[in-house]
């Protein structure tokens, strides 16, 4: 089975800031609050798009950051929300965590969505920490942090476009100078057949998956152990291209080959020549190739589209690949036989991170080194530049059990606190 993986970034946006802020009244020096909540930053969200076949634009792409919300505003005025970043990919990918290896989603269906990264919650505004005890506060949150993730994507490969004609007429030499990359072979225990597979991109940004088909037939032929992968494959070819040797080495014909590869693959499965066909006539740089392909021409008339090419010098590969591809654009895709899936499937579940909310360490100057995901998150919230949120900080840390863990593992007054980037001193 071959594979396409790729490993890329994801982070939702930040909630915007709140707002401190007062209402302004004509004689009235100073309001009740009036701050804003910060808007909620966009997420970043996987949407399957059946137009895909390969993951190849992540090949040009691997950060994915969906813009933060808005700050809060006076006259308690929110912030807008962050738009959702959308991600299109191929049906068929499975997400994968790749710091934990789990499992995050299996996208197959058209249309399917999944939140990868969720934006950040909106920081409070002054105006929603107002208390009768306290009717004008000086406080404010910053917005929550987006979630941030590194995710590996992996997606079966099947082939869209066969290759088919004689050996040695060059369809080798043609998927190797098409190939924008060799996908990795997963898993490959089931035969002692390999398929010559390419990723193929046209100039225009479009792909798909080339691989050569006599290669599985003959397979097929020989009664080598073909697992289902490889009957798909052959199955889910919806465009054929039949590589033709127009410069007729060794005083073959190459009107003759055409005729016994369309009766090969009608032995092999009658549902192949219902395929369209691309005849890429080929090692058209020899000498006699144009005299031999105005002669095939005669012959086949208007049938089916002719490329000339040379897959040595490339000339004319690129036109057949955008032929190919609009092709494909327009061929719907044949049912598939109902080969028996392998009974493995994969399990999805959903992983929640089960962390202490902070954790101790010493460092090597001696100071208390504070880190956890919560506690970090409370420390990105905090506007420092007011007063009462950091006193409010500090009461949330207590509230945590910060304080006493310091203690305990025997912080004394004036002893140093990192956090991050910061440092405090511990008061008892
Ligand atoms: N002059 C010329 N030679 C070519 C061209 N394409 C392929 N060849 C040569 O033709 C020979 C056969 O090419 P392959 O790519 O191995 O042919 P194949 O169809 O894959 O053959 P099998 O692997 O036997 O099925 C090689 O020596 C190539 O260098 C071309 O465009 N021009």
């Amino acid at each position: 089975m071959f594979v396409d993986q790729v490993k890329i970034y994801v982070k939702g946006g930040d909630g915007g800031n709140g707002m401190v802020a007062f209402r302004r009244e004509k004689y009235v020096p100073k309001g009740g609050p009036a701050g804003g909540d910060g808007g909620k930053g966009g997420d970043v969200v996987f949407v399957v798009d059946e137009g895909l076949r390969t993951l190849m634009d992540f090949r040009y792409q691997r950060h994915f950051k969906a813009p933060r919300g808005e700050n809060g505003m006076s006259k308690n005025q929110h912030g807008k929300n962050g738009e959702d970043l959308i991600v299109k990919v191929p049906p068929g990918t499975v997400v994968i965590d790749a710091d934990t290896n789990q499992v995050l989603a299996d996208l197959t269906e058209n249309g399917q969505r999944f939140v990868v990264a969720k934006g950040g919650r909106g920081g409070r505004g002054n105006t929603r920490f107002a208390t009768p005890a306290n009717p004008a506060p000086e406080i404010a949150e910053n917005g929550e942090p987006g979630e941030e993730r590194n995710v590996i994507l992996e997606l079966k490969l099947l082939a869209d476009v066969g290759l088919v004609g004689f050996p040695s007429v060059g369809k080798s030499t043609l998927l190797s100078v098409v190939s924008a990359a060799k996908p990795k072979i997963a898993e490959y225990h089931f035969t002692t057949l390999v398929p010559n597979l390419g990723v193929v991109e046209t100039d225009d940004g479009r792909s798909f998956v080339m691989a050569d088909l006599p290669g599985l037939i003959e397979g097929a032929h020989q009664g080598v152990g073909l697992g289902h992968q490889f009957l798909r494959h052959i199955e889910r070819t919806r465009v054929i291209v039949h590589v033709i040797d127009m410069a007729a080495t060794e005083g073959r014909d190459p009107y003759e080959d055409y005729l016994v590869i369309n009766e090969e693959l009608k032995q092999y499965n009658l549902r192949l020549t219902e395929r369209p066909q691309i005849i890429a006539a080929n090692k058209m740089d020899m000498p006699n190739a144009e005299e031999n392909l105005q002669k095939f021409r005669e012959k086949i008339g208007d049938d089916v589209p002719i490329f000339p090419i040379s897959a040595v010098t490339k000339q004319g590969v690129r036109e057949l690949l955008f032929a190919i591809a609009d092709l494909l654009e327009t061929t719907p895709e044949f049912p598939l036989h109902e080969v028996e899936e392998p009974a493995v499937q994969r399990v999805v579940y959903k992983y929640e991170k089960e962390e202490p909310p902070f954790t101790i360490t010493r460092g090597s100057d001696g100071a208390f080194i504070l880190s956890g995901e919560k506690v970090e998150k409370l420390f990105k919230m905090t506007d420092f530049s007011r007063e009462e949120s950091v006193r409010r900080f500090a009461r949330q840390l207590r509230a945590m059990g910060v304080d006493d863990a310091l203690r305990e593992r025997g912080a004394k007054d004036g002893d140093i606190v990192r956090l991050l980037d910061y440092e405090f001193e511990f008061v008892d």
